[in-house]
């Protein structure tokens, strides 16, 4: 079985590694736009028409109008798949949240689902770290949460990249100092959270990787835990995950190491869970590691498209 697929985007930083991910597919033939016209409305409506998933790896604004437009062709939504890899309408009650392993509930109503919007980066670490603790009683939901994190410059896209490159990019750059970064609501969303974390993004010197952090002191849990619990916890949460494992053999057990490189994952598809604790466990540092650009952004793109087209999840992310 053969699927067309078009990637509305295609020369952008997310276009081409979804691109490059497809091109290894078994089951898909790319469509392809001519240069001339991958910004013409109507030749890429034409596009998605033919094709039976369309991914989006577009900015905001134009994710927002070329899903309007596929929705007036389209009124009941039958025909046309749309994942959409921007920010546009990740809590936006009409798409369904493209996190598979949330839950078996949200990995099912994907399967069934023609307007699936791709997690943000950030929020796929934070809430894969959060939500199994949030739904388990373990951390309270009205609990202050703080995220620190760090990615590979990538995650800006083209234009970070350009500023890198130009030598415009400082080795370490905090941002989002407003605390209004544009991933808080579904982070505090998707995780289960009353009330929205405090995100502390960061980009390094790196192409791609990054580092999601939830740093928890143990007067902030609803119940007496231990580093042990929390690892077996999240462990089992994600056993049935292809994508998602424990990045150590235990709680607090790396043989001693006590770093972490954010760069790690870079050009895989999966991510890593990691928890760590101090030696009476009053207090823990859980991690998320994963390449923004793999299931940050284009390996969970393709995740969705396989969940869509009812293939084998993991087909060509492995
Ligand atoms: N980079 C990352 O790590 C991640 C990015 N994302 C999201 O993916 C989306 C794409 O980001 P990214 O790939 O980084 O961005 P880029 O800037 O690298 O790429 C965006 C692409 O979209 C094209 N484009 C812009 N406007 C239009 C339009 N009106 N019609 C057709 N094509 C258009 C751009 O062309 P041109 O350059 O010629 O304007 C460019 O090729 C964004 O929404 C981003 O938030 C999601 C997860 C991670
Ligand atoms: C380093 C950097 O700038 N990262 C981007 C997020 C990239 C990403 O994955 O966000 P979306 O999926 O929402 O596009 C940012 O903080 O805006």
């Amino acid at each position: 079985m053969s699927y067309n697929v078009f990637i509305d985007g295609e020369a952008g930083t997310t276009g081409l590694k979804v691109a490059s991910r497809l091109a290894l597919h078994p089951h898909v033939q790319i469509l392809h736009l001519d240069d001339a016209v991958r910004k013409d409305m109507s030749a890429r409506l034409d596009m998605i028409a033919k094709a039976d998933v369309t991914i989006l790896c577009l900015p905001d604004v134009a994710a927002i109008e070329v899903a309007t437009a596929a929705n007036g062709m389209d009124a009941n939504a039958i025909d046309i798949c749309l994942i959409d890899a921007s920010t546009a309408h990740r809590t936006d009650p009409e798409w369904a949240y493209g996190f598979a392993e949330m839950d078996a509930a949200q990995r099912r109503l994907l399967a069934s689902s023609k307007r699936i919007s791709n997690p943000g980066c950030y929020p796929t670490g934070a809430i894969a770290l959060l939500r199994p603790l949030i739904k388990s009683g373990i951390i309270p939901a009205d609990a202050d949460i703080t995220v620190p994190a760090v990615s590979g410059y990538s995650g800006g896209g083209n234009a970070m990249i350009a500023l890198h490159d130009a030598g415009d990019l400082a080795p370490h750059l905090a941002y989002a100092t407003d605390l209004k970064h544009k991933h808080v609501p579904e982070m505090q969303l998707y995780s289960g959270l009353d009330k929205a974390p405090l995100f502390m993004p960061s980009v390094g010197n790196f192409y791609a990787g990054m580092l999601v952090h939830v740093p928890l002191h143990a007067s902030q849990l609803a119940v007496p835990v231990s580093a042990s619990a929390i690892y077996d916890l999240l462990r089992d949460w994600y056993a049935d995950s292809a994508l998602i494992a424990m990045g150590a053999a235990g709680a607090n057990d790396l043989a001693g190491q006590t770093t972490m490189a954010a760069d790690a994952l870079a050009g895989r598809n999966d991510m890593e869970l990691f928890v760590f604790a101090n030696k009476d466990e009053s207090q823990f540092w859980l991690t998320a590691r994963l390449d923004n650009l793999g299931k940050g952004a284009s390996g969970a793109a393709v995740q969705n498209m396989n969940i869509a087209l009812g293939i084998a999840e993991d087909t060509a992310l492995v």
